[in-house]
């Protein structure tokens, strides 16, 4: 236990839980007189409508559910408390941590299911002490009322916004297979009514327009409700984000209420997203809010290029939801003004990436050698649309038993995102972008708000192009790792809304970045990762939308050919006959960071079940949410 955490306890003043008594499936423990917490879905409550009607608790298997109530004491199990202070379970059964009690001891809540046990509130809910655990400082209770409605800008009648998600291809999503491999996989959904999320959660997403989930929706949701670990690999476009947030909302909601100390100066989230970037923080940030507008969960984001005073105090003011970058996060770790200890979701966007070369001893610290409780005693969520296998199995060491997913690439392998690939030396590049930009408009495919976005390779390269492209007469901005964070931003605020349709990009915007109406994704260079492709061109062609990827191809891409000529042929691309000639020619590789062998190239499959052959019923697939089928990647 890092020496951090030792300190702060005693420093915080809170009660340690013994972890040995906590083995109880499905166990809840009413909250002490004494703690002052009222939990986000309560706060501005009247009082005498707090009292405890169903405690829901699901079997070890994550399937049966059983009620009781909260004095029953039929499903409870006593937590020892020392000084009787508090103690808290986490919707998964176990107790949480409090002030490094743990003595590295796993919660034997762990049953054959997996940790498959949660404890759901429904009914008026807590009964509650007075106050808040932010009361002293801004008062969260009066902040509600005036939270900002994030969806103002939506709902003023936009015919853009309101076509945007009328014009969701659900049916492109019915055929997708999708394979989940584990123990116990609980069944997936096919609505949003047979998920109990919340009235509050429900609204918001009624007001997202989110008519019902995707597939990694329909299985995702379901698997993080009970409880479980899960590495999920879905295409881009294709609604992660809300996968892992629905979950981790609907567990705060449903949580009995957690006895934070008062008055700390460090910040004491109950979830944690990491991301890879700062645009992509701030844009989880951002779909956080909506998801959880008016239940009383606070979002807050800290990421690097932005002062940190700001976020310090928005931190201040107390958070549920910290959605952070590694870099920003360890800088806050260091300085004492967050502490992980009272994490119960961790949620990694993009996993791969971040798991991979660049950000893992970054990862590993925060998960490992901070105070944040290990894999089994928190909740574990690990999404991309790209997942080697190698990485897989680096990831594995921060999940417990956890349930693969892998839905298959709704934008890149089917015909939503129309793949070409031009050969062009370097010197005519330029030429050709401005071919293809002089075509669009000729075809009204580049109407007034369809936008492109173009990737090069190098930061110096985009400024020059972005110059160029000025120069020429085409509004155009630029975004990579050289500019200043304020720069980044106003360069997609500019491209978001058209003002400058044509943004050039390196890999900075390469990964999650939602903007509506990115018609076209130029690769003017390739990437000499295929992931990094996928995920470029999985910019356009989202959320069931169609999008054009076009790639400008030459010798220096030789390493690329085999990778990309299978992704295209995949995704029922055509692929040009030189291309196919030049794979035949090409060493087999892929580029700088190739990961992946051949066969289950895109890591798709669970790493797992390489050598796990005939393990009978611990793998299936089916097809977009139902019935039987064959695997995604078979
Ligand atoms: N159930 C839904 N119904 C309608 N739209 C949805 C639904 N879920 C998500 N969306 C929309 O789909 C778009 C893509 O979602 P999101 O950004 O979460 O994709 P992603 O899978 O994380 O992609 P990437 O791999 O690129 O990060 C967003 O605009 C989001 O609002």
């Amino acid at each position: 236990m890092p020496s951090v955490w030792s300190e702060s306890s005693s420093e915080l003043g809170v009660e340690h839980v013994n972890a040995n008594n906590s083995a109880s499936v499905g166990a809840t423990i009413p909250p002490s007189r004494s703690s002052s917490y009222v939990p986000p879905h309560l706060r501005n409550r009247p009082q005498g409508a707090s009292t405890i009607n169903n405690i829901i608790a699901v079997s070890a298997e994550g399937s049966s559910l059983g009620a009781g109530t909260r004095d029953s004491g039929s499903t409870a199990s006593t937590v020892n408390r020392p000084g009787g202070a508090w103690a808290a379970r986490d919707s998964t059964g176990s107790a949480l941590p409090s002030g490094g009690a743990w003595g590295g001891a796993r919660v034997n809540t762990v049953q054959p299911g997996g940790r498959g046990v949660g404890v759901g509130v429904t009914g008026s809910g807590w009964s509650n002490g007075s106050g808040s655990a932010w009361s002293g400082r801004s008062g969260w209770n009066g902040a509600r009322e005036h939270e900002k409605n994030p969806f103002a800008a939506e709902e003023q009648p936009n015919p853009v916004f309101d076509q945007e998600n009328t014009g969701i291809n659900f049916d492109a999503y019915e055929d997708i297979p999708v394979e989940t491999s584990g123990e116990n996989v609980p069944p997936p959904v096919n609505t949003f009514a047979e998920i109990d999320l919340g009235e509050s959660l429900n609204e918001n997403i009624r007001r997202c327009k989110y008519v019902k989930p995707t597939p990694v929706q329909k299985y995702a949701i379901p698997i993080s409700l009970a409880g479980r670990d899960l590495m999920a690999c879905a295409q881009t476009g294709s609604g992660k984000t809300a996968a892992f947030c629905f979950p981790i909302i609907a567990g705060i909601l449903r949580s009995p209420p957690i006895g934070r100390p008062r008055g700390a100066r460090k910040a004491l989230p109950l979830a944690l997203i990491l991301s890879p970037t700062r645009e992509l923080s701030s844009q989880i940030h951002d779909e956080a809010k909506k998801f959880a507008y008016q239940t009383g969960i606070r979002v807050v984001v800290a990421y690097g290029g932005a002062p940190i005073h700001n976020q310090l105090r928005e931190l201040e003011r107390g958070v549920d939801i910290l959605v952070a970058t590694p870099g920003r996060l360890g800088d806050l770790l260091e300085r004492a003004r967050v502490s992980l200890s009272y994490i119960k979701y961790l949620a990694l966007d993009e996993a791969d990436r971040m798991l991979d070369m660049g950000f893992e001893p970054q990862i590993r610290r925060i998960v490992e050698q901070m105070d944040m409780p290990p894999a089994g005693q928190r909740q574990t969520m690990l999404f991309s649309a790209t997942f080697p296998r190698e990485i897989q199995r680096l990831a594995s060491d921060f999940l417990w038993n956890y349930i693969f997913l892998a839905v298959g690439r709704v934008g890149s392998s089917t015909d939503l995102i129309v793949q070409k690939v031009e050969f062009v030396q370097d010197a005519e590049k330029r030429s050709m972008l401005m071919d293809l930009i002089h075509a669009q408009k000729a075809t009204g495919s580049q109407s007034q708000q369809a936008l492109t976005l173009v990737f090069v390779e190098t930061k110096r390269g985009a400024d020059a192009l972005e110059d160029w492209l000025c120069r020429m007469g085409f509004p155009a901005t630029t975004i990579h790792g050289d500019r200043s964070q304020s720069e980044r931003e106003h360069a997609l605020r500019s491209f978001r809304t058209g003002v400058t349709p044509i943004l050039v990009a390196t890999d900075v915007a390469a990964r999650g970045l939602d903007i509506p109406r990115v018609a076209h994704v130029v690769n003017f260079d390739l990437p000499s990762d295929i992931d990094d492709y996928v995920h470029r061109i999985g910019r356009t062609g989202r959320a069931g939308k169609t999008g054009l990827a076009t790639a400008f191809f030459n010798d220096k891409d030789l390493s690329l050919t085999r990778p990309l000529v299978e992704l295209m042929q995949e995704a029922n691309q055509e692929v040009p006959g030189w291309l196919v000639n030049y794979a035949s020619r090409a060493n087999y590789g892929g580029g700088r960071n190739r990961r992946s062998g051949g066969g289950a190239r895109f890591g798709g499959r669970d790493y797992r079940r390489e050598g796990a052959r005939g393990a009978g019923d611990r793998y299936s697939s089916a097809y977009g949410g139902s019935g039987g089928g064959s695997s995604a990647w078979d």
